[in-house]
């Protein structure tokens, strides 16, 4: 059974240790009882009264360490239920259903940048102050990390990956990766062909469709073609039948593999005494291990047949990586890891990108003028073209300042650790073995920050200089410290490109069809309960939900940001 190597210390922990702890203590030496008397009461009376003690004198050790460093206490919501059950009620519900944000902007007005939530007795800061989030990023790097917990839920899925490691093992992966992520190994040529394909797919006659959905598709399709060389959207003539299913399920596996991960995470400890009859990752991995199998083999085969790696030879990611470890797993693993990293951040990005387009027509303009002036109808989207692109970069920044593909991002102490304030108050006390939130959504439609019209969507803010110093450094999308982003060359190529493509279709498509060459958003393609309820967008309700009332669509934390039940869309005049 997977996990069984996490269960016993998981049941000892819930099932065996609070009983025997408190028969020792309390009912043997105080109460004077033998086991023969109280077993089943003492039984059940254990684990509310061992938990209520632990909770407290944990409590206790963190105000008086809090005090002898001269720091104040992290202040602590006070929810309506007993052990605050009421805000992980809410909690559970923000990461799927309701509008990201709502919650932690009504919890923020009331308990400060940075709160802690303490759940059943366990803490758990959240913040968006600017200042913390440096703090954990990068002045504090070495004690923030991703944390034994987390390794121990992803391993079945992410192995011994980047994504999935800290401390010298994160170095060593880190070093090891970082020179194919160089942009000389990025050009917008890798990613035409699959836009062209995605753009020739869509309904340009007034049909709705889901980009939301096919966006995905191209994203992993682009990974995966920069990864191995791989064309998704054609199958070899003498492919096994396997590998053909498994490629159609890869999108499917990978998502389900994150679900399962992402309940773990929020169920804790106790996980493995929920898959104790069944692995519901080994499906999702099967197909995902099935699909690696034969590009893998291929590239070792490369590698044998060659002397040298020739840089000037078109050469992929994988055969890099085969060049320099002859280890299957860990070329395996860091597959894994990159798909994961790329895939739904960068579909994440495009959708809202479409969406951003769809509800400012006027900026809309402003991007196919530019493609116009720069790029043209038709020709390569060069590198020059890219960095000339000026206001559709401003563009996609404005975009991934206001729905950050990563909304929350989490890490664990391994030690105690005072937390600064941007008000210039005490600093706050963070226990050790503490998970922190770092709330990346709700720091970057932060007023102090990006001042009163945060929630507008206005791409001139990042153009000729504009930007503040602390702008510039509550700008967090891509990860800031030593842990940035290594894909960002490659995910803003892409997304470049498919702004160009966009554009000229879009110019193609108004000049054939009498000026319908606007992508719109059609909202009664989607079914009742994924639309915006109407008192979120009629006036501003400032809590939080649909951007104080400027979206209009319902936007929310899924595995990466999302729109709620798909990004409906057709195209129609402007
Ligand atoms: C718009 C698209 C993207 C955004 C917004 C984004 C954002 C991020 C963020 C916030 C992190 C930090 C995650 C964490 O701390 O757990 C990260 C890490 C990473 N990203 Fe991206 N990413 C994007 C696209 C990509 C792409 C396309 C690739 C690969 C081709 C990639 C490769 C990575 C890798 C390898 C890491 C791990 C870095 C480390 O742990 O040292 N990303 N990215």
């Amino acid at each position: 059974m997977k996990g069984s190597r996490f269960l016993l210390p998981a049941l000892f922990k819930t099932i065996v240790l609070p009983p025997l702890l408190v028969y020792l203590f309390l009912c043997l030496p105080i109460l004077n009882l033998t086991s023969s008397l109280v077993p089943i009461p003492t039984y059940i009376i254990s684990f509310p009264l061992l938990f209520i003690l632990r909770s407290y004198l944990s409590l206790l050790r963190s105000q008086r360490h809090a005090r002898s460093l001269g720091a104040i206490d992290t202040p602590r919501v006070k929810g309506r239920w007993p052990l605050n059950l009421d805000v992980l009620r809410d909690w559970a519900r923000s990461g799927s259903e309701e509008e990201v944000g709502r919650m932690m902007v009504l919890l923020e007005r009331k308990y400060g940048k940075t709160y802690n939530t303490r759940v059943l007795g366990e803490d758990q800061i959240i913040s968006s102050d600017p200042a913390v989030l440096k703090h954990v990023l990068i002045s504090d790097f070495d004690n923030f990390v991703k944390g034994q917990k987390f390794k121990d839920r992803a391993e079945a899925f992410l192995g011994d990956g980047i994504f999935n490691s800290d401390g010298e093992r994160w170095k060593f992966h880190r070093a090891l990766l970082r020179p194919f992520f160089h942009p000389t190994h990025v050009s917008a040529e890798l990613f035409t062909t699959h836009v062209d394909a995605f753009l020739s797919s869509i309904p340009i006659s007034g049909e709705a469709f889901d980009i939301q959905a096919r966006l995905g598709q191209l994203s992993l399709e682009m990974a995966v073609m920069w990864m191995c060389g791989e064309d998704m959207s054609s199958v070899p003539m003498d492919s096994d039948p396997k590998w053909i299913a498994a490629k159609e399920g890869l999108g499917k596996a990978m998502t389900d593999a994150q679900r399962v991960v992402g309940r773990r995470v929020k169920i804790g400890t106790i996980w493995p005494l929920f898959e104790m009859f069944q692995d519901p990752l080994k499906e999702p991995m099967t197909t995902i291990r099935t699909f690696f199998e034969p590009i893998i083999d291929r590239a070792i085969e490369r590698k044998r047949q060659r002397q040298i790696l020739d840089e000037n030879e078109d050469i992929r990611f994988i055969d890099r990586l085969v060049d320099v470890t002859d280890d299957r797993k860990l070329v395996e693993d860091q597959l894994i890891n990159i798909l994961l990293a790329s895939r739904d951040t960068l579909a994440s990005c495009l959708t809202f990108c479409v969406y951003s387009l769809a509800l400012h027509p006027d900026i809309a303009k402003r991007v196919r003028e530019e493609v116009r002036q720069v790029a043209g109808q038709e020709g390569a989207v060069t590198k020059d073209v890219i960095r000339d692109l000026r206001y559709s970069r401003a563009f996609i920044n404005e975009v991934l300042r206001l729905f950050p593909p990563v909304p929350l991002n989490i890490r664990r102490t391994l030690r105690p650790s005072l937390l600064p304030t941007s008000d210039g108050s005490p600093p706050m006390y963070m226990p050790a073995n503490t998970s922190i939130i770092i709330a990346t959504v709700l720091s970057q439609r932060d007023h102090s920050v990006w001042g009163e019209d945060a929630g507008v969507f206005d791409p001139d803010r990042w153009l000729d200089g504009k930007l503040s110093q602390s702008e510039r450094e509550g700008f967090i999308s891509w990860n800031i410290g030593p842990r940035m982003c290594l894909g960002q060359s490659f995910a803003l190529t892409a997304i470049q490109t498919f702004l160009v493509l966009l554009s000229r279709q879009m110019d193609r498509v108004d000049h054939a069809g009498e000026g319908k060459g606007s992508l719109k958003l059609v909202f009664d393609a989607q079914s009742t309960k994924n639309r915006i309820p109407d008192g979120w967008t009629e006036h501003a309700t400032h809590d939080g939900r649909a951007r104080g009332g400027r979206d209009r669509m319902w936007v929310v934390a899924d595995v990466v940001l999302a729109i709620k039940g798909g990004l409906w869309v057709h195209y129609g005049s402007s």
